[in-house]
Formats: C-alpha cells, structure tokens, sequence
C-alpha cells in the first residue's frame, strides 16, 4: 500500500512523517528531493540560474532559497516557472525511490507529498492522509518556524489549495491542532484501521 501524506503548508506533514519513520515506515520525502535534485552541478540548477538569473545562487554555487522563495511565493507566473524546471525532476525521484523500497520488500511506503493535489498525482498513491491544522494555527507556526511577517506567511498559505478543500479528497484527515501526542493517536488509529503492514 502507497500512502500518500500531505496537507498544506506548517500543518505538520513532516512532523507526521517523523512520526510514520519512528513506526518503521519507509518513506519518500518530495521536499528532501527537491533539495537533492538542485545540488551544485546539477542541470536542474543550471536551469533555475538560467531563467531567474545567477544572483539565485550563492557564491559557494549552491541555491539560495530564501531569494527564490520570496520570488515565487508571491508571483504565480514564476512558480510556475519554477515548478515546470523543477518538478519532473522530483516526479522521476520519487518513483525511482518508491520502487527501490518495494524491490527491498516494503509492504507499505509513504510518500510526503506537499503538493499532492495541485499537482494531480493521486495516482501515485492509493491512499491519502491530509495533515490539517486550524487556519490561525497554521499561520502562527508558520510565521514562527520560518520568521516570516504575517504578509509573507499569508502569501505561502495561499500559493497552495486550501487544506478545507484537500480534507475533501482524504482517506483519513489528521487533526494537528494539539498535542503531539494527540496526533501520534489520531495516527496509530489510522494505521490500525488500513492494516498498514511494515
Ligand atoms: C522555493 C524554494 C527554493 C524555497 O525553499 P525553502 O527551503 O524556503 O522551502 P522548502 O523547500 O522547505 O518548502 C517548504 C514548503 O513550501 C511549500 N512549497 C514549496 N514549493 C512550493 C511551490 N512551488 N508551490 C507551492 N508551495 C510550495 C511546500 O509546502 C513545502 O513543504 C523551494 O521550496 C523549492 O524549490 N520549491 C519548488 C519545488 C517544490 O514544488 N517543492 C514542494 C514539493 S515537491
Ligand atoms: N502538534 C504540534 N504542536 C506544536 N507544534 C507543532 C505541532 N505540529 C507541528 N508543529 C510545528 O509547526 C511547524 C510546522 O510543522 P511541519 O514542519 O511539520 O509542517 P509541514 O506541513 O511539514 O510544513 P511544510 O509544508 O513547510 O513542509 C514546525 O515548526 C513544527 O515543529
């Protein structure tokens, strides 16, 4: 079974995902892909210096995200941009990562998927989990993890699908709203429920 995990941004995939490795979970992490697949050297880099310009890079040759996310967090035309470098790249990593667990015999894989829906890739999974968070709480951890104004917080939230519409589409929603134990229960009766084996 291939679950796939997402949610909207700081709801707490991550943290969901942390808590899925420590069950014994293989996991497939698209955001820890998309760092890999623009290392220095690589072409996907060469591609985002060519089409935003070389000051996307620091001097030591690796990318600067903070420039690039301010860039096309608030600018639909080079998101897409971007995406459209960056994401076959990430597509192509993922599948190869998933087969690579199941030729090692995993029963189950999780693939983190943040933009699962805006990307339409329901059909890499065949479960999905939507990590959902109140939208106040959402916007404070995000400000608070990445010290952002409450202008650029906002202007990330709304750079993806709203998490009340992704909760539509989900096998299991996991209310991240409290404790990381609350969580952690919400999970474990996920699991319990699918026979998720290892
Ligand atoms: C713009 C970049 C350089 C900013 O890097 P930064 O280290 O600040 O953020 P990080 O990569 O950790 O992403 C944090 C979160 O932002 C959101 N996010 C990232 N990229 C996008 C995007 N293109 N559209 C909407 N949301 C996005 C996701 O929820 C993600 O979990 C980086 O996010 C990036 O390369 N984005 C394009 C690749 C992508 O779409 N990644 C998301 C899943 S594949
Ligand atoms: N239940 C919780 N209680 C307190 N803090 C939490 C909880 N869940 C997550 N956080 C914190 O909120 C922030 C966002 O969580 P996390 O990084 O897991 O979100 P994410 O959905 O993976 O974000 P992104 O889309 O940016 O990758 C982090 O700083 C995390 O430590």
């Amino acid at each position: 079974m291939i679950i796939g995990l997402t949610g909207s941004i700081a709801t707490g995939k991550s943290t969901v995902s942390k808590m899925f490795k420590e069950r014994g979970y293989p996991i497939v992490d698209a955001d820890e892909i998309s760092r890999l697949v623009v290392e220095p050297g690589s072409a996907v880099l060469a591609h985002i210096a060519a089409s935003f310009g070389a000051d996307m890079l620091r001097t030591d040759g690796t990318l600067n995200r903070e420039k690039l996310g301010a860039h096309i967090f608030t600018n639909e035309a080079e998101r897409e941009t971007l995406n459209g470098i960056i994401h076959p790249a990430v597509r192509a990593e993922m599948v190869r990562q998933k087969e690579y667990w199941i030729e090692k015999g995993a029963k189950t894989v999780i693939m983190d998927i943040p933009l699962l829906f805006e990307s339409r890739l329901q059909s890499y999974v065949d479960r999905i989990v939507v990590v959902s968070a109140k939208p106040e709480i959402q916007l404070s951890r995000l400000m608070e993890r990445n010290s952002l104004t409450e202008k650029e917080a906002r202007a990330r939230i709304t750079s993806q699908l709203p998490v009340s519409e992704k909760e539509k589409d989900a096998d299991a929603i996991i209310h991240n709203n409290g404790t990381l134990k609350d969580t952690e229960k919400q999970l474990d009766a996920i699991l319990l429920d699918w026979h998720a084996e290892l």
